[in-house]
């Protein structure tokens, strides 16, 4: 893509106002980049900056912030009508990042928006969960939620994608797993789930590699399964590793329903969706991406 006439960055208020970003956007202004920004102060405001971009005919809209805002703009974008959905650019300025650490996005805001900026756009999938709620990165249910819901922001902005891990082992007596059953074409599982992961992009809760295979290009979903008969070390190795264990069942799939007798919380993305039945489906090439050409997440 060259030069875009009509960029709009869109910053999660939270790491809106660092000196970095201001210069990068400064920067990048004075040598003829037109930028619209826009910041968000709650829930809500990014899907009503990408409507309002796409009034303004945006060809581009970087989504600044971590794998919450990069979730909102991107299921904004989805739900426009295709004809006229502008490509999305990453800048990653949240805590976890897992989602542009994964794409290789540079962290540097200067470098990340040179890439938004110039790079080659890539159709890549998105998933629809209960035909209306979407996530580009992951879904974990179970222990993972737990995790990544319930982390403090406090002990987030101190540790970063650390505090996941150093939170996950403090609730190690309170972490219940989900009793559930999966079913897809040709798969049927039913049990006690630790961590459900379901992954269009491979890692979650700061860094964890649930799904090491999956690819953001291939139409596919990864499902991963940790069953609750691990102990509790051997599964915090594995989340951390991304090893093989006997106790992980690991699954390509297009789509799956997840059904329980209880209430799940359902991570998407960050943010937590409650319900005792999910399904959950691909969307091959939902929105066109900018990133780097040698991003280890396309096939
Ligand atoms: N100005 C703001 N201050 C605080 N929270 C905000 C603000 N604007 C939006 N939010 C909230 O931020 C959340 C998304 O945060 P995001 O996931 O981008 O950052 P993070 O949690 O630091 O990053 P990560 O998910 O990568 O760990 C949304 O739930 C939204 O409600």
């Amino acid at each position: 893509m060259a030069i875009s006439p009509n960029a709009f960055i869109i910053l999660n208020g939270k790491g809106a106002n660092t000196p970095e970003v201001r210069d990068a956007i400064k920067k990048l202004r004075e040598q003829g980049y037109q930028l619209e920004v826009r910041v968000t102060w709650e829930y809500g405001d990014a899907g009503r900056y990408v409507t309002e971009a796409q009034r303004q005919h945006a060809e581009l809209i970087i989504a600044g912030g971590g794998d919450g805002t990069i979730n909102e703009v991107a299921a904004a974008i989805v739900q426009l009508n295709s004809h006229s959905r502008p490509a999305m650019g990453i800048l990653p300025l949240g805590t976890a990042n897992d989602f542009a650490t994964a794409c290789q996005i540079p962290e540097q805001p200067y470098q990340a928006l040179i890439l938004a900026l110039n790079g080659n756009p890539v159709a890549i999938d998105m998933v629809k969960v209960n035909q209306q709620h979407y996530f580009i990165n992951m879904a974990t249910g179970g222990f993972g939620t737990k995790i990544t819901t319930e982390t403090p922001d406090k002990l987030k902005a101190a540790l970063g994608g650390f505090s996941y891990l150093l939170h996950g082992i403090t609730q190690a007596n309170t972490l219940k797993p989900d009793n559930c059953t999966i079913t897809a074409d040709n798969f049927h599982w039913s049990g006690e789930a630790l961590v459900i992961g379901i992954g269009n992009g491979k890692q979650a809760g700061g860094g964890h590699p649930l799904c090491p295979d999956a690819k953001i290009n291939d139409g596919q979903l990864q499902l991963a399964i940790l069953m609750a008969d691990e102990s509790l070390p051997a599964l915090l190795s594995s989340l951390i590793n991304g090893k093989d264990s006997e106790h992980i069942i690991e699954k390509s799939l297009n789509s799956l329903t997840l059904t329980s007798s209880h209430e799940m919380i359902l991570n998407l993305d960050g943010e937590p969706l409650k319900g005792n039945q999910f399904q959950i489906e691909v969307v091959p090439a939902a929105i066109r991406c900018l990133l780097p050409s040698n991003c280890p997440l396309l096939i």
